[in-house]
């Protein structure tokens, strides 16, 4: 029997996002069919996508077998995707919206992202190098001009609500004190070793919910980023708390976001680990584990843009 997300967040214009969903970065063409409708099945309704995962198509296909076979209704489905790091300006942002909604073959999206503060140029396809293999980025992202091209595609109902990713405080305090429509949601890694309290709070104290991506600490990555990282899955206390709970180290992870009023969404292509990583409202962990966990904080951020490498030397690099 499917487990289904138990839990929303609700935004404050009234919309309702369930609090765990499932994430589709590094779900190939091949694996992400058969891995949605596994999901699906066992009650994800909150999918999280992307143009740059190179797979909107394939999902729009289930997608529409699912609502067209009267399997789930559309208002039943919580859809995210997000503005590619090449059309990060404000004359792009209709353009990606309709062309992801054209490839999820949907009206409206449930949730517009910005997915990174700043602009890199489309050289060939989302891997955005130049000839030398450096990524070029604009000097200047003008956020303000940008989120009013985002509030104009929620005024025409393309996208129900809109929000960032990757955006640092400063940055969200612009578009807060520039803003007509507030920005819903904010998705940001977030794990035991990159907790963030001080940007979670602020966005709490804004109104803004908050999605941690990455929340298993993205395994598998180090491929990906040629360097090592750790295995959140491995931790000793996390492992000490699952056994005790009769849970898994995934499960532990998840829960503890989830206690801290944060979304989260993990990637799985395992019909086995993306049922478990759904099945999280039969316990719950008392104060001494979340204090725990809390204190396994490390300031370690793992995902790193892997899929940009060096950008991290931009100013306008969030971190
Ligand atoms: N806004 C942004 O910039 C970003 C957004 N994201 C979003 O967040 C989602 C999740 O983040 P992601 O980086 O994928 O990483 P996750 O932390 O979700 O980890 C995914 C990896 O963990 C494995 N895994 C999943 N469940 C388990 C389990 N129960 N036990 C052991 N291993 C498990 C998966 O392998 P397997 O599939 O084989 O189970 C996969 O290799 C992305 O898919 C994407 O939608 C991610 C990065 C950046």
């Amino acid at each position: 029997m499917a487990a289904a997300c138990k839990m929303d967040l609700t935004f404050e214009n009234g919309h309702k996002m369930p609090a765990l969903g499932f994430g589709t970065w590094r779900a190939p063409d091949d694996e992400v069919e058969k891995a949605l409708n596994e999901a699906l099945e066992a009650g994800y309704r909150h999918i999280d996508c992307a143009p740059v995962y190179l797979n909107e198509p394939t999902i729009g296909r289930v997608l529409k077998q699912w609502i067209d076979g009267g399997r789930v209704a559309r208002d039943e489905l919580f859809i995210v995707t997000k503005l590619p790091p090449h059309g990060t300006r404000a004359s792009t942002v209709e353009k990606f919206l309709k062309r992801s909604l054209t490839d999820l073959q949907l009206d409206y999206v449930d949730l517009y992202l910005v997915h990174v503060p700043f602009t890199v140029p489309e050289v060939d396809g989302p891997f955005l190098t130049d000839d030398n293999g450096e990524i070029v980025l604009e000097t200047t992202t003008d956020h303000v001009s940008l989120w009013k091209s985002m509030e104009a595609v929620a005024d025409a109902g393309l996208a129900r609500s809109i929000g960032l990713s990757n955006f640092n405080q400063r940055q969200i305090q612009r578009v807060l004190d520039n803003c007509r429509i507030k920005p819903a949601n904010l998705q940001i890694e977030n794990h035991i070793y990159l907790q963030q309290h001080g940007l979670v709070k602020f966005c709490k104290a804004n109104g803004i919910t908050v999605t941690a991506y990455s929340p298993l600490g993205s395994k598998g990555i180090e491929k990906l980023l040629n360097r090592e990282v750790p295995d959140l899955l491995d931790n000793p206390a996390v492992k000490e708390i699952a056994q005790r709970h009769g849970k898994t180290s995934a499960q532990i992870l998840l829960r503890h976001l989830l206690q801290r009023g944060i979304a989260t969404i993990p990637k799985s292509t395992n019909a086995t680990r993306l049922r478990q990583n759904i099945a999280l409202f039969d316990f719950e962990l008392p104060d001494g584990d979340m204090a725990e966990l809390n204190g396994l904080d490390q300031n370690v951020r793992i995902c790193d843009f892997g899929f940009f490498p060096g950008i991290t030397k931009h100013p306008e690099f969030p971190f």
